[in-house]
């Protein structure tokens, strides 16, 4: 017999995409049935969008599941998960919707398969209020191998806003267990570097533009460090015309901080440029171990994992407090929040503690 659906409400808290990623993994992973209603009920486009229908769909076919509901602009759905079935799956967002978002739904579910599984996802790989690839190879990527998860990603086709077109290629191993993680000492910033990319038509120049500004800005602040960040041309592996930039600074003890941003029109490169640099500083200054994006993504991850992890942020956000709250519902997870007020410097940081629900992969 189906055990009851557990009921997800969409509107609380960031009340956004985010609800229904976190959601619709644990519902895969646990074989929890969800209903989700009231689904991005607060934005200004209510309702599914095509990266999250794209995304659903997507974890419906790892699990072999049932989605009903599922259509764009729809604000109810539900989904009984089956077996997580390995092996190749392909997801589009036909639009420049967020492979990375893709993948933020689907990794989860793959590392408790039975075997490797091939994601193909096609979309926006460096798209707005999402992960730039990059960032996803090179910042979470290493931290969440500290929990056992391995995979490897094949950029094929970079994509931007709004043509999409899109593609990377990503493997993923399975394991048993998760492992838990403690990330609590920041320790010294050891490197820093980067890429500023344009993609299609728009000139070389932007790129040194925004390479150039966010070295200036980040350089008043942090002299004694070497900045390479890259200035590239994406010839033929771009769709369409985009710009923009990722800066990355690494810790002496393993941590991993990214400041990003996207060109848009009518907004001149430097100013692209010291708007990443300037979220890179603010990520490095608070002395977290981890920045004000990686927070949320890790709360799955410790949710699942075997023991107790924690890791030392900056400001918690909500959508860290909206993936905690869901993971609690759909998980035998803990979290407590304890901030830590530093008496030699004016920080203030906070320890997020998960004993995690130890989810084990029935499958191997
Ligand atoms: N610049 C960035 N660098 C890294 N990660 C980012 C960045 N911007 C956003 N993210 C991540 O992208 C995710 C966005 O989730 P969110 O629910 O806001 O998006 P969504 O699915 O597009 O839904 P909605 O449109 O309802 O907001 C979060 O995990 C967030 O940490």
């Amino acid at each position: 017999m189906e055990s009851a659906a557990v009921e997800i409400d969409g509107s609380i808290m960031e009340g956004g995409g985010q609800i229904l990623r976190v959601s619709a993994a644990l519902s895969c992973i646990t074989g929890a049935p969800i209903n989700i209603s009231k689904i991005r009920a607060g934005r200004s486009t209510p309702g599914l969008r095509p990266q999250h229908l794209s995304g659903l769909q997507l974890v419906s076919d790892l699990c072999s599941g049932r989605l009903q509901g599922a259509a764009i602009g729809s604000s109810e759905l539900s989904l009984v998960p089956g077996k997580i079935r390995s092996g190749t799956h392909t997801a589009d967002t036909q639009t420049a919707g967020s492979v990375c978002l893709l993948l933020q739904v689907a990794l989860p579910c793959t590392v408790f398969a039975d075997a490797p599984s091939q994601l193909t996802l096609k979309g926006g790989t460096n798209a707005e209020m999402a992960p730039q690839i990059d960032y996803t190879v090179k910042v979470f990527k290493p931290i969440v191998e500290k929990f056992g998860v391995h995979f490897d990603c094949d950029i094929r086709m970079r994509g931007y806003y709004p043509k999409g077109g899109g593609e990377v290629v990503v493997t993923v191993n399975p394991v048993k267990e998760l492992q838990p993680v403690l990330m609590t000492d920041r320790g010294s910033i050891t490197k820093i570097y980067g890429r500023a990319f344009v993609g299609g038509v728009l000139p070389f120049k932007l790129a040194k533009d925004m390479s150039a500004a966010a070295v200036r800005t980040i350089r008043k602040e942090i002299k004694e460090l070497y900045i390479n960040i890259q200035p590239l041309q994406e010839k033929d592996k771009a769709c369409g015309n985009g710009n923009g930039i990722i800066i990355i600074a690494e810790s002496s003890t393993g941590c991993v901080f990214a400041g990003s941003a996207l060109g848009r029109k009518g907004v001149y490169a430097d100013k692209t440029g010291i708007e990443a640099a300037e979220m890179l500083l603010r990520n490095i200054r608070h002395n977290g171990c981890v920045d004000e994006f990686l927070q949320d993504q890790l709360i799955i991850f410790m949710a699942l994992a075997k023991g107790r992890s924690q890791i030392r942020t900056g400001a918690v956000t909500l959508h860290t407090q909206t993936a905690i709250h869901v993971a609690e519902q759909l998980t035998r997870a803990k979290f407590t929040i304890t901030k830590c007020e530093d008496e030699k410097s004016s920080n203030v940081t906070f320890i997020i503690e998960c004993e995690g629900s130890g989810v084990t992969n029935p499958y191997l």
